[in-house]
């Protein structure tokens, strides 16, 4: 089985795409829906432990917790102790589970992917982009969000042009839904190809 990992900037087209790939009956992980549900779960009493006042009625607070550990490298680095191990442990039984049940592909949607070491995880990485302008309409047309706001998550993000330059594949989301549904079918396509070949030569 071959293990996709996709991201991609704020506003870029990540869920759309992912969204893509389910319709097309491959199995998809979620890191981000992960780490909301350990938030409400597992991780909680974790991070109430290491940062005392952020979890309330058994639920982190994302914005306290926010408030504590980002723009602090060390505390940052505190959390993802906690959370990193638990959002693997969920990506290995999600594929242990899609190769038990014979899928070639399957895809981890990370966004902060290359940022949290996430391309060791996987086979291929596939960034989903757009051109600034378009990436910039996207995000400014969301319920709060302000000039400043968006320059804030921008700096936090590995640039757009970095992601692109360690991507083994890349779709524009500007393109429109059709031009990236096609894109996803012949990337599945070759990738289900690919593993093909490999079970092939293994079994030779
Ligand atoms: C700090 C938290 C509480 C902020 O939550 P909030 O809902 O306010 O914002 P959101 O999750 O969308 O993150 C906002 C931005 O913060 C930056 N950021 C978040 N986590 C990280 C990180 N581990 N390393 C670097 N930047 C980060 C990113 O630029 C991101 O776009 C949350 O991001 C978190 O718990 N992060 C640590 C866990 C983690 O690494 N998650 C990434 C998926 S594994
Ligand atoms: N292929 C596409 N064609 C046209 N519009 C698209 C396409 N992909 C995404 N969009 C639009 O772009 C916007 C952002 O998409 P989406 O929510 O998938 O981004 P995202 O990368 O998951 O964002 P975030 O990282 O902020 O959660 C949405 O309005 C979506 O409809």
């Amino acid at each position: 089985m071959i293990v996709l990992g996709l991201t991609g900037s704020i506003g870029m087209g990540k869920s759309t795409t992912a969204r893509m790939f389910v319709e097309e009956g491959v199995p998809v992980h979620d890191a981000d829906a992960t780490v909301h549900a350990l938030y409400a779960g597992k991780a909680a009493p974790l991070v109430e432990e290491a940062f005392p006042g952020t979890v309330t009625d058994g639920v982190v607070d994302r914005a306290r917790l926010g408030k504590r550990v980002l723009g602090n490298p060390e505390a940052m680095k505190r959390l993802e102790a906690i959370v990193h191990p638990l959002v693997r442990e969920a990506e290995s039984a999600f594929l242990e589970k899609a190769r038990a049940e014979g899928h070639r592909l399957a895809v981890l949607d990370i966004p902060l992917l290359f940022e949290t070491g996430g391309a060791d995880r996987v086979d291929h990485v596939l960034v989903v982009t757009a051109p600034d302008l378009v990436q910039r309409e996207r995000v400014m047309d969301r319920a709060g969000m302000t000039e400043e706001r968006f320059r804030e998550l921008l700096a936090r993000q590995l640039p757009d042009a970095e992601k692109r330059r360690r991507a083994d594949f890349i779709i524009d989301t500007s393109l429109g839904m059709d031009a990236a549904r096609a894109k996803v079918r012949d990337l599945i396509r070759v990738l289900t190809a690919m593993d093909r070949e490999k079970e092939a030569r293994e079994d030779a």
